[in-house]
C-alpha cells in the first residue's frame, strides 16, 4: 500500500506553489523531497496529511485521504517547531501521545527508551525551554514518532542540528524504515537524500525536476565518472569512444563517459603499459545530474 500523489497542484490565489506533482512512495521506504526555499516541500506535506486542500490532483495513503481519522498512523515533525515551552518533556510527550490515543504508562516507557537511545535521560523532567534547540528537535521528533506510526513526515529534520546529532537522527530514521515505517522528509541537502534514500523528487518552483527511485534517476542520467591513477602517461585516453572529457592532474586523469560499458574499455586500455594505482567508476552525484537538468547550481 502506497502513498500517491497523482497530478498534485496547489494554489494561493493567482500564484501557484506546486505545480502537477505526481509521486509514488511504497510502504516501508524513505522517500527524499529536495528543493531551495520555496520550492513547495512543506505546501506538498501539509496536502499529503490534509491540512489543506490542493487545489487540484489526488493524494492517497493506502487507498485514502489521510486525515483526523488516521491521525493516530501518521507522524508529523512540522518546520515550525512548536513545543509548549514552559511545559516539562514527560508532561509535554503525555499530552501529545495521549492526543494520539496511547495511554500515560505507555508514553512514559516509549519516551525513557527514546531518551536513552539520545544520551539525555536526565531531560525526561526538565522543562521545553531549559533545552537547546538542537535537543528540543530531538524532543520533538520523539512526539512525532513515539506512537509508531506507519506513515512518518519530517520537515527539515537535520536542520539545525550538529553533525553528531544528524548522525544521531539519521541512524533513527534508518531503523524506523527497516522496522517498516514509511518516512517522507525533505531537506535542502542533497547528501542526505543520497545517503538515505530509494526515492527521491527534486522541486523547483513547485515543479518535480528530478523524480523517481534513486538507482533508475542515476542510471537514466547515463553520464558517468572514472578515474584512474597509473605511473604513466594517460593522455591517450581521451581518444577512447565514449570519453567525453579527460583532465589530466599529477599522476592520474578524470573522464567522463557516456555509458556505464565505455568503462570497460578505458579498463582494456591500461593494461600492459605499466603498473595502474587506481581504477574508479563513480556515479553521477545528484548535484551533477540536478546541474545538467536546470543549468544552475542547485544552492
Ligand atoms: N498560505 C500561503 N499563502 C500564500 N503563499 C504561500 C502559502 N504557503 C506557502 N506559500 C508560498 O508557496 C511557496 C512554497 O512554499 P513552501 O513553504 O511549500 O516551500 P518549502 O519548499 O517548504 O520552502 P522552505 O525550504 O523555505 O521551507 C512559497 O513561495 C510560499 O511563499
Amino acid at each position: 500500500m502506497t502513498l500517491e500523489l497523482r497530478n498534485v497542484t496547489k494554489k494561493f490565489g493567482a500564484f501557484t506553489a506546486v505545480n502537477d506533482i505526481s509521486l509514488t512512495i511504497p510502504k516501508g521506504e524513505m522517500f527524499g523531497m529536495l528543493g531551495a526555499n520555496g520550492a513547495g516541500k512543506t505546501t506538498t506535506f501539509r496536502m499529503i496529511l490534509g491540512l489543506i486542500d490542493q487545489t487540484d490532483g489526488k493524494i492517497s495513503w493506502k487507498g485514502n485521504k489521510i486525515g483526523y481519522q488516521s491521525s493516530h498512523l501518521v507522524g508529523y515533525l512540522p518546520e515550525e517547531r512548536g513545543l509548549y515551552p514552559k511545559m516539562k518533556v514527560s508532561d509535554q510527550l503525555v499530552y501529545l501521545g495521549r492526543l494520539r490515543g496511547m495511554k500515560k504508562g505507555q508514553v512514559l516507557i516509549e519516551l525513557k527508551k527514546w531518551l536513552d537511545r539520545f544520551n539525555i535521560p536526565d531531560y525526561i523532567d526538565k522543562k521545553i525551554d531549559e533545552l537547546s534547540k538542537g535537543n528540543q528537535q530531538k524532543i520533538q521528533f520523539i512526539a512525532s514518532v513515539i506512537h509508531q506510526p506507519e506513515l512518518l513526515i519530517l520537515d527539515e529534520p537535520f536542520s539545525g542540528l550538529d553533525p553528531v546529532n544528524v548522525e544521531q537522527l539519521k541512524k533513527a530514521v534508518l531503523d524506523l524504515k527497516n522496522e517498516g515505517t514509511t518516512i517522507v522528509f525533505s531537506s535542502h541537502r542533497m547528501e542526505h537524500v543520497e545517503e538515505l534514500c530509494e526515492y527521491l523528487c527534486i522541486l523547483q518552483k513547485g515543479e518535480p525536476v528530478v523524480n523517481g527511485p534513486l538507482k533508475e534517476v542515476k542510471r537514466s542520467y547515463g553520464k558517468k565518472k572514472v578515474t584512474v591513477e597509473a605511473e604513466f602517461e594517460l593522455s591517450y585516453l581521451q581518444d577512447i569512444e565514449g570519453v567525453t572529457s579527460c583532465t589530466l592532474y599529477s599522476g592520474g586523469a578524470r573522464l567522463v563517459i557516456t555509458r556505464e560499458e565505455v568503462a570497460d574499455d578505458v579498463f582494456k586500455a591500461l593494461s600492459g603499459r605499466g603498473s595502474v594505482r587506481k581504477f574508479v567508476l563513480e556515479e553521477p552525484s545528484l548535484n551533477d545530474i540536478f546541474i545538467e537538468k536546470v543549468g544552475a547550481s542547485y544552492e
